[in-house]
């Protein structure tokens, strides 16, 4: 695309290509917004327009340099996202899209309704840009700033997916509740890429008024909004280079129709929307993953290189000494709304232990554990962590303190590779933001991060599965990788919540020895199980709840020997 300018192509070309080299910057910000996040937004032609029109009031009215309004409109942009991200990302199904669409008419109808900005009339009279003395003009001078421009969004991009806070900011949209166990702040990552994706359409609209010369609300409208989202959707909303696909076939198809819908017809007006409407629902249905799943099959799988061989360790913490009070649940109280799920229950961990955590379904385990982690809050008691009240942290925080966690039903991301999943557990061991990732000055700690996830899955016997993608895992490895990645967060204390449910007994023999091992390397463990076999011949004590209510707590041939413990399970009185 940038030699295009170069070639003898006719003028009407380069005008195409341009807008697609603009519309695919805006497409761009949705891809990692609702293509890899998850967050879908209506309003982005909102922020084109902030850039528009900061660049056209600028040099229109005040004679301003446009490389000032660049960055003027780029700022405006960025405390526009802050303040309506901060209000509307809390909001999750479909307020958030409601949201955007507020949002995107508000700031619309703002740019409509302003003397200074000339309401409907808008803006005439922008200059042209001008580098180093040569004038770019609107045709192939420009042109080659735009792709420039687009490319070096595209590669930053695709740089930032591929790094700590890309990980992280895939990890959004499988829910927050792993990533944050994590460590991770998901709403800082969704302001971070709304901010991002602003900045990218803003971008876009200061190239546009340079490209038009002339604005008005028009271009920056919902009706457009929907569209760039249409070309996200359509090119293949979660790949880089499915942004400039989209944008490449809406605009194109929506020439050609603008000229064959109304002889057909008979009469003019926007036909081409409902076209638009129908093809994106057969895309919909056919290629969920839009447009570019077909044309990425075409290009070569890589595999990661394997350059993390001689990396240093990353630091670790101090652990606790073996027989140290570690965690102190004392009378931890849950009610959901008259339901007493968990009812003061009280034990506690010594470093070097692994506990079991047993009793019928609905006793209270689960939720439990996510008491303990911070995923609920609790209605009262206290959980202390090495001396520490951890009572009323969010999970991150506990996550920070050196608690970590497996889920009952996996959660991962499965379209990344099993080495990228564990890497994710040492996302606090890491530093690196986004801008570092997009100007590639994290490879040394990435490379750091890696090794560490490399040897998590050696240890629990997965190494020679580190570049599948996890999605493609039989249950019981994908239960084996969610372990390693809590053993990549370094933790002092590990909870697993029924590692066991629904693996085949080989499998179970195979995690039996792993979490042997890490006992013996001196790891604690907290284990909710339903599998009896497992729980006693792994645990040093047990804790039976019945009822949301502690029954009894005992090496495992006392809970075996209990009437009691036989009495809960059998569902008889006692
Ligand atoms: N978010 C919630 N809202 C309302 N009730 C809940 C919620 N979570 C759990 N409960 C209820 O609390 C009780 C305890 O549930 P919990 O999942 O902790 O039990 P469990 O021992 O882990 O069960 P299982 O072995 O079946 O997973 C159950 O009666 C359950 O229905």
């Amino acid at each position: 695309m940038l030699v295009l300018p170069a070639l003898p192509v006719p003028d009407f070309w380069i005008t195409q290509s341009a807008y697609i080299g603009m519309y695919a910057l805006v497409a761009l910000g949705l891809v990692l917004l609702t293509g890899v996040a998850g967050l879908t937004s209506f309003g982005q032609a909102a922020f084109v327009g902030i850039g528009a029109y900061t660049a056209a009031f600028l040099t229109v009215k005040m004679a301003g340099s446009p490389w000032v309004a660049l960055l003027l409109g780029a700022g405006i942009a960025v405390i526009a996202a802050l303040v309506l991200g901060a209000i509307t990302l809390r909001m999750s199904g479909h307020y958030l899209p409601l949201a955007t669409i507020c949002w995107g008419l508000a700031l619309n109808y703002t740019m409509a309704n302003m003397d200074f900005l000339g309401k409907y009339d808008g803006l005439s009279g922008v200059p042209t840009l001008k580098i180093f003395g040569t004038d770019l003009g609107t045709g192939r001078g420009l042109h080659v700033l735009i792709w420039v421009i687009a490319l070096a969004a595209a590669l930053g991009v695709t740089r930032l997916l591929d790094s700590r806070a890309g990980r992280a900011i895939r990890s959004i949209k499988s829910g927050v509740t792993m990533a944050e166990a994590m460590g991770i702040s998901t709403f800082r990552y969704k302001l971070d890429i709304f901010v991002i994706a602003a900045v990218l359409a803003s971008v876009s609209g200061w190239l546009f008024a340079f490209f038009q010369r002339t604005i008005n609300p028009t271009p920056f409208s919902l009706g457009k909004g929907i569209e760039y989202l249409f070309m996200a959707v359509l090119g293949g909303v979660s790949h880089v280079w499915g942004a400039f696909l989209g944008a490449a076939v809406v605009k194109l198809t929506e020439d050609q129709l603008q000229v064959l819908l109304p002889r057909l017809i008979g009469t003019s007006g926007n036909f081409e929307t409902i076209v638009f409407g129908i093809v994106l629902v057969v895309v919909l249905k056919y290629a969920p993953d839009g447009l570019w799943t077909f044309a990425g099959r075409f290009l070569p799988k890589t595999t990661r290189k394997r350059d993390w061989q001689d990396a240093p360790a990353l630091p670790a913490r101090d652990k606790p000494v073996h027989g140290e009070p570690l965690l102190q649940v004392d009378a931890v109280r849950k009610e959901f709304g008259g339901l007493v799920a968990v009812n003061d229950v009280s034990f506690e961990i010594r470093a070097g232990d692994i506990v079991g955590l047993i009793g019928p379904n609905g006793a209270g385990k689960s939720t439990t554990f996510n008491l303990v982690t911070g995923v609920l809050s609790l209605t009262s008691g206290a959980v202390r962590f090495r001396g520490e009240t951890i009572t009323g942290l969010p999970s991150r925080q506990i996550a920070r303190r050196g608690i970590s966690r497996t889920f009952q039903h996996v959660k991962m991301i499965p379209d990344m590779t099993v080495l990228e999943n564990v890497a994710l557990g040492g996302y606090l061991r890491g530093r690196s933001g986004a801008v570092r990732a997009m100007l590639r000055m994290d490879r040394a700690e990435e490379r750091q991060l890696f090794a560490e996830a490399e040897r998590q899955l050696t240890r629990i016997g997965m190494a020679d599965r580190m570049h599948e993608l996890a999605g493609n895992l039989a249950l019981g490895p994908q239960r084996l990788m969610e372990i390693a990645r809590a053993l990549c967060t370094d933790p002092s204390l590990l909870l697993l919540d029924e590692p066991a449910a629904g693996l085949r007994h080989k499998e179970k023999q195979a995690l039996a020895e792993v979490l042997r091992q890490l006992k013996s390397e001196g790891m604690s463990l907290l284990l909710v199980e339903h599998d009896m076999e497992f729980v006693m011949g792994l645990t040093d004590r047990i804790v039976v709840m019945e009822f949301g209510t502690r029954l009894m707590e005992g090496t495992p041939a006392e809970v075996q020997a209990s009437p009691a413990v036989r009495a809960a399970y059998l569902g008889t009185e006692h």
